[in-house]
């Protein structure tokens, strides 16, 4: 089993070429929050926006639009519940989260189901409410050519159907490989896996200060951010899961609870150290 360490951020954050623009940097779709989760949609776009995507659109609930307004003007809001204009995000976009904060009603099923029926070649981010809908409702992640998948223990135990304790390398390894073979699949915990292609490769960084509401949901940002800048490949999301806990570790030097809005804000000097690190 292969470690994630350092020297993977330094590999895949690259330093920008003069000219380019917003549109070489990924356009990315969220689709996230409720009623009752507004936070976990701000927190993933706040992730996204400061890991660098280009161009973020939220899909969200309207009565969250001025928040998200205020706290990340950066972004973009479209109605989830307008199937219009999510089917023409869906198509416009080339990086699509799923799941922070939508919550388990019948809503979220039918969101999926948009994006099953038109969803492409981008690559979906899937995560919390939407891997939660998705183990009760049994729907085929193999519909969705290009996946990650990232369940905390608890999701991945709804997922799989392997109990906390029987959550090894080796049964995980085969559960996966049963579900959705070509997905990119990170069990998240202390020390989280990644599972691809047959293999499992594990983070050496993070904490228990990271043990907080939206730290998951800021992780979906960042990958988002990452495979729209870089590319879709396991070193691109391994380096964004690295860099999601080695902000963390410097944090928790100091702080007894990594916030996770800290972390975000934390995200582009730490970029750009990596990126001009480069020989
Ligand atoms: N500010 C916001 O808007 C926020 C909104 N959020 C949104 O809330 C929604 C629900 O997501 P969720 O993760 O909070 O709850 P859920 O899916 O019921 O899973 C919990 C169950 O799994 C179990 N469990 C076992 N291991 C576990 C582990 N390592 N980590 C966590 N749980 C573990 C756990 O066991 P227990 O604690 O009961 O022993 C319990 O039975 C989702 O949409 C999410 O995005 C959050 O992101 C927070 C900030
Ligand atoms: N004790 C810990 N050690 C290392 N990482 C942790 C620890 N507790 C939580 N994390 C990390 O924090 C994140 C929590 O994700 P998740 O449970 O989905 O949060 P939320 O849904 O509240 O946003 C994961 O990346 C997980 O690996
Ligand atoms: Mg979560």
């Amino acid at each position: 089993m292969q470690k994630i360490d350092e020297s993977i951020l330094s590999e895949v954050i690259q330093k920008r070429p003069i000219n380019s623009y917003k549109g070489n940097y990924g356009r990315i779709l969220i689709i996230a929050g409720s009623k009752q989760f507004g936070g976990a949609a701000l927190m993933s776009t706040r992730a996204a926006v400061n890991a660098g995507a280009g161009l973020v659109t939220v899909a969200t609930v309207p009565e969250k639009f001025t928040a998200l307004n205020v706290d990340i003007p950066e972004a973009m809001t479209i109605d989830y519940n307008n199937s219009k204009d999510l089917k023409e995000a869906v198509l416009k976009n080339n990086v699509i989260v799923i799941g922070p904060g939508l919550g388990t009603t019948e809503n979220t099923t039918d969101l999926i189901n948009i994006l099953i029926k038109n969803v492409d070649k981008q690559v979906i981010i899937m995560d919390a409410s939407a891997l939660t809908v998705v183990s009760e409702q049994n729907i085929d992640l193999n519909l969705f050519e290009n996946i990650i998948l990232t369940p905390h223990q608890g999701e991945w135990q709804r997922l799989s159907g392997l109990k906390i304790p029987d959550q090894t390398q080796e049964n995980n390894l085969k559960k996966i490989n049963s579900l959705a073979p070509n997905s990119l699949l990170i069990v998240k915990k202390h020390l989280s896996e990644i599972y691809y292609q047959n293999k499992v490769y594990q983070l050496i960084s993070g904490n228990p200060g990271m043990a907080t509401g939206g730290m998951g949901d800021t992780l979906t940002g960042i990958i988002a951010a990452f495979v729209g800048q870089f590319d879709y490949s396991l070193k691109t999301v391994s380096a964004a899961l690295y860099l999601h806990s080695y902000i963390a570790d410097k944090i928790y030097k100091k702080d007894y609870v990594v916030l996770p809005t800290k972390l975000a804000s934390k995200i582009p000097q730490t970029m750009q150290k990596f990126a001009c690190s480069k020989k």
